[in-house]
């Protein structure tokens, strides 16, 4: 049987090409080919999980929360399309790189175990292992200078975005998607994601089991951890940064959040 990891290697990488099956052949923009993308995808990954891993449960953005996953040893924790809006953002041979497809797998003993974020316009996915990421560009809006770069959302900052820029001595960079936000960390195109005021387990679950493994710290805004497969699924804030940015971030946003 595949291991898990690989297997969510291959159904996110799986569902990223169907994603730019439909962007290229649907006709379709905006809001319907997100809407057709996020569906397609959710049932292409749902049937694909069904058919690998039948025991298992799903978390999913796409379908209803059903709660027997609060009593589940396994859940796979999936976001069909993460950045719709990117996503649907699209002229043939100018589309957004920056969205992504996200596979992630909790258990009720580890946490995490297993994660993978495809960023199928870039035609790469990454998976929690600890082969070592080249530093690479793609998905950043603008070269790399020599200082620090911290990832924002482009439509939902959080409020001490420029004290955290600050607090690095380096500057913002806005950038659609959770997922595509972390890899570009992971990538070395940014050292820091900061995010507060709204998201979702399946916004970071699959980004943070592969930063994770590539030596990134992850966590919420206030040091504590991330915890994942809880009842209410809404957990709007996060930091995933390299290790040596830690504590200047976290004194800002500590203090954003309330601590
Ligand atoms: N304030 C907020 N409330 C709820 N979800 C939010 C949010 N800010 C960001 N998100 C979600 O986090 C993901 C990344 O957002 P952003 O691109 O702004 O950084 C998006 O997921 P989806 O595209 O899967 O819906 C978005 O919906
Ligand atoms: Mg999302």
């Amino acid at each position: 049987m595949t291991d898990d990891r690989a297997l969510a290697g291959e159904l996110a990488t799986a569902a990223g090409e169907l994603l730019l099956d439909i962007r290229k052949t649907s006709g379709l923009t905006g809001k319907e080919l997100g809407n057709a993308g996020d569906s397609q995808s959710n049932e292409f990954l749902l049937r694909r999980l069904a058919e690998e891993r039948p025991d298992d449960a799903v978390l999913s953005e796409e379908s209803a929360d059903d709660k027997s996953r609060l009593q589940a040893e396994r859940v796979w924790i999936v976001d069909p399309v993460d950045g719709t809006r990117e996503y649907g953002t699209y002229e043939p041979g100018a589309g957004r790189t920056d969205w992504a497809v996200h596979v992630a797998l909790w258990s009720a003993s580890d946490g995490l175990i297993a994660g993978a974020v495809a960023l199928p316009a870039l035609g790469v996915t990454y998976v929690d292992d600890d082969t070592v990421v080249e530093p690479t560009e793609g998905l950043a809006s603008r070269p790399r200078t020599g200082v620090p770069r911290v990832v924002v959302s482009s439509s939902r900052p959080p409020a001490f975005a420029d004290e955290v820029a600050a607090a690095v001595g380096g500057e913002l960079l806005p950038m659609g998607s959770a997922g595509a936000k972390a890899m570009a960390v992971v990538r070395g195109e940014a050292d820091a994601y900061v995010h507060a005021g709204g998201q979702y387990e399946w916004d970071s679950a699959a980004p943070v089991a592969v930063a994770r493994a590539k030596g990134l710290w992850c966590g919420r805004i206030d040091g504590s951890p991330l915890v994942y497969n809880n009842e209410d699924t809404y957990l709007p804030d996060l930091v995933i940064c390299r290790p040596e940015y830690v504590e200047s971030i976290l004194t800002v946003t500590t203090e954003g959040a309330g601590g």
